[in-house]
């Protein structure tokens, strides 16, 4: 197959990250005769710096014209840290999401057994979890109307939800659901929103369409705690996009680091492939990132056409380089000197040669790696 992919590595971690997921594409692509080709873009604090635009013209034609677009993180202390910025590095992630129509962001959790000691949470709670979150991606207070008064004492955010709006992830979570535990738990806020009473009447009535899925409905303050207390009571989690964007990050601790959480974000004509965490400033160019996230959001890009021994051998690869220890410091393991780079090694070494028993930690510590 051939695949043009836009890559959209953004800032801090982003670039080394990224860079961890081509490299891995590039060895599936040489493993089953595929045709990868990436091309390059700037995007948030970077695109600021260079084009004055977190979203430049450009950038966004070389999405629109690709098939699937990687990206990495984008975000910047300089402008976390201005509340008065007035053009920031979150505005180009969010307008590509928009303009995309990418509506539905689908985040995978899951335990993974080799790390279950990883997590602060106690095995017992987290052994077999296996969450899908539906977060809805292109509305809501996000992109609702902003208010700041002239004297900067008194702002808002709108939150508004239509039922086409709702509809269309909905019918995308209860049927991912069907072949899933077959449950849907809408998260939503709805003793006290109208937009979640909104969700909640239309999901209900879209339920009817899938009486093979059990929905059940959470309060979002009620599901933050269930999502530590007994995580493996959710399958399909559907909700909206703030609450989506909070409870995603609260679920990867359960697999014992951020990241390891990979996203695709689909709509009707584009799909975007990005880890759900973001620049984290403070590892910029340390090699400390794990870019397990980014690669497993490289094996979602393939599962979305159909490419699905290709997914599956990555995630053996990064399966392998779990159980090996070969790792960055956020899992706390035994090898304290494997950098984001050499679990992008290891992996797609394992990719190559996925039948060497003897690919090992010591083979990419002295850099006998096949690809680089
Ligand atoms: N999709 C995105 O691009 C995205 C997502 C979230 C945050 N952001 C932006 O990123 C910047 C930093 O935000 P933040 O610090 O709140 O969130 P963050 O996700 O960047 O980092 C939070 C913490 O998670 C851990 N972490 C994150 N990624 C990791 C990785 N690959 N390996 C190991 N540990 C990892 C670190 O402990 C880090 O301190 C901000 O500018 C924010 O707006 C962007
Ligand atoms: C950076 C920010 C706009 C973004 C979001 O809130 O969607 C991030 O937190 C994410 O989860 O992708
Ligand atoms: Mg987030």
């Amino acid at each position: 197959m051939k695949l043009n992919i836009a890559v959209l590595s953004g800032d801090g971690i982003g670039p080394e990250v990224t860079d961890q997921a081509i490299k891995v594409l590039k060895a599936i692509a040489l493993e089953f005769d595929h045709t990868f080709l990436f091309k390059e873009a700037p995007v948030g604090a970077i695109a600021i710096d260079q084009h004055n635009n977190p979203l430049p013209d450009p950038t966004l034609d070389l999405c629109k014209s690709s098939d699937a677009i990687l990206f990495g993180a984008i975000g910047h202390p300089k402008y976390d840290n201005n509340p008065n910025a007035k053009v920031r590095p979150e505005q180009g992630l969010l307008k590509l999401r928009k303009e995309l129509g990418l509506y539905a962001n689908i985040r995978p959790v899951k335990a993974y057994e080799t790390l279950l000691d990883k997590s602060p949470l106690k095995r017992d709670i987290i052994n077999g979890t296996d969450i899908s979150i539906y977060r809805e991606l292109t509305g809501g207070i996000y992109f609702g109307k902003k208010y700041l008064s002239e004297d900067g004492n008194s702002a808002s955010d709108l939150c508004e939800y239509s039922r086409e709006e709702i509809e269309r992830i909905s019918h995308l979570a209860f049927k991912a659901a069907q072949s899933r535990k077959k449950k849907v738990t809408l998260v939503d806020k709805a003793n006290v929103l109208e937009t979640s009473r909104l969700w909640r009447k239309v999901v209900t009535e879209l339920a009817i369409d899938y009486p093979d899925v059990e929905l059940d409905f959470l309060f979002v303050d009620n599901a933050a705690m269930q999502m530590i207390l007994n995580p493996k009571q959710f399958d399909v989690i559907l909700t909206e996009n703030l609450f989506g964007d909070v409870i995603s990050d609260e679920a990867s601790v359960i697999g014992g680091s951020i990241g390891l959480l990979a996203s695709a974000s689909v709509g009707d004509k584009y799909a975007m492939f990005e880890p759900i965490h973001g620049s984290y400033p403070q590892a910029t160019s340390k090699g400390i990132a794990n870019p397990i996230a980014s690669i497993l959001s490289a094996a979602m890009l393939l599962e979305h056409f159909g490419l699905y021994d290709e997914a599956e051998l990555i995630k053996k690869g990064v399966d392998k380089s779990l159980k090996l220890e070969i790792t960055t410091p956020d899992l706390n393991t035994k090898n304290d000197n494997v950098t984001t780079s050499k679990v992008g090694d290891f992996i797609a070494d394992f990719i190559s040669n996925p039948n060497d028993t003897n690919i090992n930690f010591a083979n990419i510590h002295l850099g006998q790696s096949t690809i680089i």
